[in-house]
């Protein structure tokens, strides 16, 4: 395949959202395109995405969004800075200031309500395709809502916290999904309820200046900074003039501003020899090999090892022991295998080196499918806990600390008592509290797609397990459910519905054990449910101020029991339950609206508990 069909080909699946090279690899072809035919066509247009990936319409940008010049190295910031300083001196102007931005590493968007336009991408520069609707989705402006070029992010934190662990592997490719989706996800509604899609006009974000000399000497230090103080992925910084007459005089290419340069640091790479490859498995199941390298030292560091999270990749790649590979490492990146020189055969394990179960091929992933696999225990134990939402205690340290005694599934962990918890060395009031908290969760009112959910089935969130309860008439209908009749409900793909189906008869015995150990009932979201009979069936509900309880697990409990909660007063607000110190607006609007107001106690009393 040719340099430039290889470049094509990588920039098409990066646009969608689905790279098939790192970001290291694309730039150092470019590179090498630019080395060997310097006036390629490839290199003198912003490089465009597919047509059509997000589904909106055709939207003309009334200035183009251009790409932006590279700096790599000293000599490069030079060059760039030797051209403005001449235009300035033609200009008359004095020492030329600098404006340096964060390069956030996300998808670029443009706002122009000037001219009718709510959100669009940057396409081949001139035209974009209309996102406008990723607002519905829940994308919210960070700073003052200006017109102009901006880039759509999500924070480092949040991804890391809760989208790696569903598999998302980059911020950027989640959010060119997230805008682009046809349906609504779990992980969406997760993105949105929690106001965590950002759209950053660059405009807003903060600006440090300096002259060219400082520039040179310290850029080390400020990329650094930068990049240590934004939320966000970046790639490196932006560097710009910003007086109007300047950036006019020295124009534009089709390609980029010339009164612009995005200064990334390139990558150490050094070539080595993998000499070893071993096997892990996560907390989600996921099994990815940790290939074993000849030290190598890389920008000041010695390089031991690298995880290969794409297994697949690494099994045609052929990263097995004895071949020879080249390693990357930038100040952004972790080191990772960037290149296979000579490949080797790599042997895919057939059981799970954790617990020696069943594994399976799951796309690029290789999952261990055992559910007591202590490598995933502690995920799954906290995962149950957390989706229902009904017993606070059982945070990460407290499940580590069962797990690492032998207790692996969640029916283990429902039959503790006080006593086992203190032979595991908690502490007798903590023992106290979490055989408390376990009674507590067998015996309030969930919904079942909630208790569904807490099971931590592949693709079966929350949302998803309320869709196929609705449609199957309840928990008693998955008994032996097949892929087809999953296939039928709207939303469910085939690779899905055999996903679930698979899943759901492996864990079923454990699922009906566990529901056989609840002491309430589960809350049935089929549409003939008996809603009616339940004691806060009707009402709508605004909780404020501090409980006894998290307030979510009030909230929670309130919606299994019947209730609607609402985040605010209104008119149909049936009734304000307030905690120690209720916020003001809301019981100030119940006064003014005559909506009545119960105390906790009144509350619990209302509904028996
Ligand atoms: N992994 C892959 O296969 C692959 C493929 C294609 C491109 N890429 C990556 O994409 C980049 C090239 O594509 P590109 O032209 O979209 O990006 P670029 O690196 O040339 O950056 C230009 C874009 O940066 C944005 N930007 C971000 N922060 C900014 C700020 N503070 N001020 C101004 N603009 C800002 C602008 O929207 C502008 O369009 C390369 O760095 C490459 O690594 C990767
Ligand atoms: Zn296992």
């Amino acid at each position: 395949m040719s340099l430039v069909h290889k470049l094509e080909e990588a920039n098409a699946a990066y646009r969608a959202g689905a790279p098939i090279m790192s970001d290291a690899e694309y730039d150092a072809l470019v590179e090498r395109l630019r080395r060997e035919q310097p006036d390629h066509p490839y290199l003198q247009t912003v490089e465009p995405e597919p047509e059509n990936i997000f589904g909106g319409a055709k939207v003309r940008h009334h200035a183009p969004m251009l790409s932006t010049e590279k700096a790599y190295t000293e000599s490069d910031l030079i060059r760039y800075f030797s051209a403005v300083t001449r235009q300035a001196a033609r200009l008359g102007m004095d020492e030329v200031i600098y404006a340096m931005t964060a390069k956030l590493d996300g998808l670029a968007g443009s706002r122009d309500r000037a001219h009718g336009v709510d959100l669009a991408t940057r396409g081949n520069g001139l035209q974009g395709e209309d996102i406008g609707k990723a607002f519905a989705r829940g994308l919210k402006i960070v700073g003052a809502d200006v017109d102009g070029p901006g880039e759509i992010v999500m924070p480092k934190d949040f991804f890391e916290e809760h989208l790696v662990p569903l598999g998302f592997k980059h911020p950027r490719n989640f959010m060119v999904g997230f805008v682009g989706a046809d349906t609504e996800k779990d992980h969406h509604r997760l993105v949105k309820e929690s106001g965590m899609a950002h759209f950053v006009p660059y405009a807003n974000l903060p600006r440090f200046y300096a002259d060219k000399d400082t520039i040179l000497r310290d850029i080390a230090y400020i990329s650094e900074d930068i990049r240590k103080n934004t939320p966000y992925d970046t790639d490196g910084i932006v560097i710009e003039v910003e007086e109007p007459e300047l950036r006019a005089a020295l124009g534009s290419t089709n390609h980029h501003h010339r009164w612009q340069i995005a200064y990334k640091t390139k990558g150490e790479t050094a070539e080595t020899t993998v000499t070893g490859v071993v096997w892990q498995t996560g907390r989600t199941g996921r099994i990815t090999p940790v290939i074993e390298i000849d030290p190598v030292e890389l920008s000041g560091a010695t390089i031991r090892r690298a995880t290969a999270h794409n297994f697949q990749k690494a099994r045609k790649d052929g990263l097995g022991v004895g071949s020879r590979v080249t390693m990357i490492r930038s100040g952004e990146v972790i080191p990772f295998i960037m290149d296979v020189l000579s490949p080797a055969p790599l042997d895919v394990p057939t059981a799970c080196p954790c617990c020696n179960g069943p594994v399976e091929e799951d796309g690029e992933y290789l999952t261990c499918v055992n559910p007591h696999c202590e490598a995933q225990a502690e995920g799954a134990i906290s995962h149950f806990f957390k989706i229902m939402g009904t017993a606070d205690g059982f945070g990460p340290k407290a499940v580590e600390k069962i797990v690492a005694a032998g207790i692996t599934d969640i029916l283990a962990v429902l039959d503790m008592t006080r006593a086992d918890f203190e032979g595991m060395g908690f502490g007798p009031g903590q023992a106290e509290n979490l055989e408390r908290e376990m009674k507590r969760c067998m015996s309030t009112p969930v919904e079942d797609w909630r208790f569904l959910a807490a099971f931590g089935i592949r693709y079966l969130g929350r949302g998803d397990s309320k869709a196929l309860l609705c449609a199957i008439g309840g928990l008693d209908a998955l008994n032996g459910i097949t892929p087809a009749q999953i296939m039928a409900i709207d939303g469910f793909a085939e690779k899905t519905a055999l996903c679930i189906a698979h899943d759901l008869t492996w864990r079923w015995m454990e699922i009906e054990a566990v529901r056989d150990r609840m002491e309430a009932p589960l809350v049935s979201s089929a549409p003939a449910g008996d809603i009616g009979t339940l004691p806060l069936a009707g009402m709508s509900l605004v909780f404020t101020g501090t409980f006894s309880k998290d307030r979510e697990v009030m909230e929670t409990q309130a919606e299994a029991l019947g209730a609607k909660v609402q985040s605010g007063v209104n008119g149909k607000t049936s009734v304000l339950v307030i905690g120690e110190k209720p916020g003001a607006s809301k019981t100030t609007k119940a006064a003014a609206l005559g909506t009545p107001v119960w105390t906790e106690a009144e509350y619990l009393l209302r509904i028996g508990g």
